[in-house]
């Protein structure tokens, strides 16, 4: 049996696998087997007998090599990720509740999720490009919501399911409007700036940080803050700023000639960081300061919005420079937090608090949606 046949087979209980399909049970397509897809798997085969885990059912895994449909436990070899999409709503069948968890970093998968949608199958998903990018491709998944009367899981897209696109909604729906957002929203630079001392090389901690896989697949995601851009886009749309891509101002600590590198190349390009971040580092340790990666989304007089992201020397007993190991921490100003923010920090990163993100959201479909 393959090592993905064996993952998958743990996280089937005797019953689901056995028994036949049953309207009581979503149905579940899981795609990517990776860190998250295989903290998943992980989180499932925990729940073998007890009343999570009757309430979902594995019905497809796939991978960029391969696919396999539990009740079979027969990986079949994808020779193009294409084929293998058009697998995934055949293989949730015709009716009852579906669900994709999308565990993967493609676009390629995240333009499938309307589509997906629109046919009443439902999304939970860890990947941003669907609703972290332009404002025109997060306009096309509210639309399909509607069209499929389908729900789209997102908690695990910031925050790695921290309560924070939940807050937004919620105070949203209480009467709030949302009036400013500030916080470290990247669980890998996080990391990183509660790590680097300004003596090792910061190359080898971004290493760490990718080998515990805090990182995305390309670490560059993460150090140009695009990673960041798109949380920042996601949680501005949840609450109601439909701020363009452009809108939102970063500043890279990706120079160019490291960003035009085959992604093949970058591990070998690290060291070219170390300099730059030594510097950062030793200018804001002079002034009694820590090096924190924030976004900011605030209103202006004018009614207009101003975004960006960046790394900023913020004095020790600033709000936003506490945490440690991957913490997000983030402060939300609205009418009823007006002097002073919300605050949620916890863990911004790891398969782990992801992947129970990822699967809170199945399990809040498979219940009805409910609150
Ligand atoms: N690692 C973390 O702490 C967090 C990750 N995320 C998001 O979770 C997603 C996955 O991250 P990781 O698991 O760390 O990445 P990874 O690189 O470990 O795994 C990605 C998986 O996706 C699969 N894949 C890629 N294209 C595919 C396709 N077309 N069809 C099926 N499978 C495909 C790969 O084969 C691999 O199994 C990313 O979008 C990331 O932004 C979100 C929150 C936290
Ligand atoms: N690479 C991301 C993972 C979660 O989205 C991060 O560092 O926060």
């Amino acid at each position: 049996m393959s090592a993905l046949a064996e993952d998958v087979r743990r996280s089937l209980s005797v019953a689901t696998a056995q028994a036949p399909r049953t309207a009581a049970r979503a149905r579940l397509a899981l795609l990517g087997t990776g860190n998250v897809g295989g903290a998943v798997l992980e989180r499932l085969a925990g729940w073998v007998g007890t009343p999570f885990g009757e309430k979902l059912e594995l019905a497809y895994v796939a991978n960029t090599r391969q696919s396999l449909h539990p009740h079979t436990l027969t990986p079949t070899p994808l020779p193009q990720t294409g084929e293998g999409l058009s697998r995934v709503a055949p293989a949730l069948g015709e009716d009852g509740t579906r669900i994709v968890i999308d565990a993967t970093a493609s676009a390629e998968v995240a333009a499938r999720h309307a589509g997906w949608l629109a046919q009443g199958i439902h999304v939970v998903t860890a990947c941003k490009l669907a609703r972290g990018t332009s404002l025109a491709a997060w306009q096309v998944i509210e639309a399909a919501c509607v069209a499929g009367d389908s729900h789209y899981g997102d908690a695990a897209t910031v925050g790695a399911g921290l309560p924070l696109l939940r807050s937004i909604r919620e105070l949203r729906a209480g009467g709030d409007r949302v009036t400013a957002i500030a916080g470290v929203l990247s669980g890998s630079l996080a990391w990183l700036f509660n790590h680097y001392d300004g003596l090792r090389p910061f190359s080898g901690f971004v290493r760490e940080a990718r080998d515990a896989g805090y990182t995305e697949p390309d670490p560059r995601e993460d150090l140009s803050g695009e990673d960041v851009r798109r949380k920042l886009l996601i949680l501005a749309r949840a609450a109601g700023v439909q701020l363009e891509q452009d809108e939102v101002e970063v500043a890279s600590l990706v120079p160019d000639e490291i960003a035009a590198l085959p992604k093949e190349e970058v591990d070998a390009s690290l060291p070219r960081l170390d300099p730059l971040l030594r510097e950062r580092y030793a200018k804001a340790y002079k002034n009694g300061e820590k090096l924190r990666f924030i976004a900011r989304l605030e209103r202006n007089a004018d009614g207009g919005w101003s975004a960006r992201v960046g790394l900023d020397a913020l004095s020790v007993d600033h709000p936003l420079a506490g945490g440690a190991g991957t913490d997000n921490k983030v402060a939300i100003w609205s009418d009823r937090y007006d002097d002073q923010p919300l605050v949620i920090q916890g863990p911004g990163a790891g398969a782990g608090v992801t992947a129970a993100g990822l699967l809170d959201d199945a399990l809040r479909i498979a219940r009805g949606w409910k609150k």
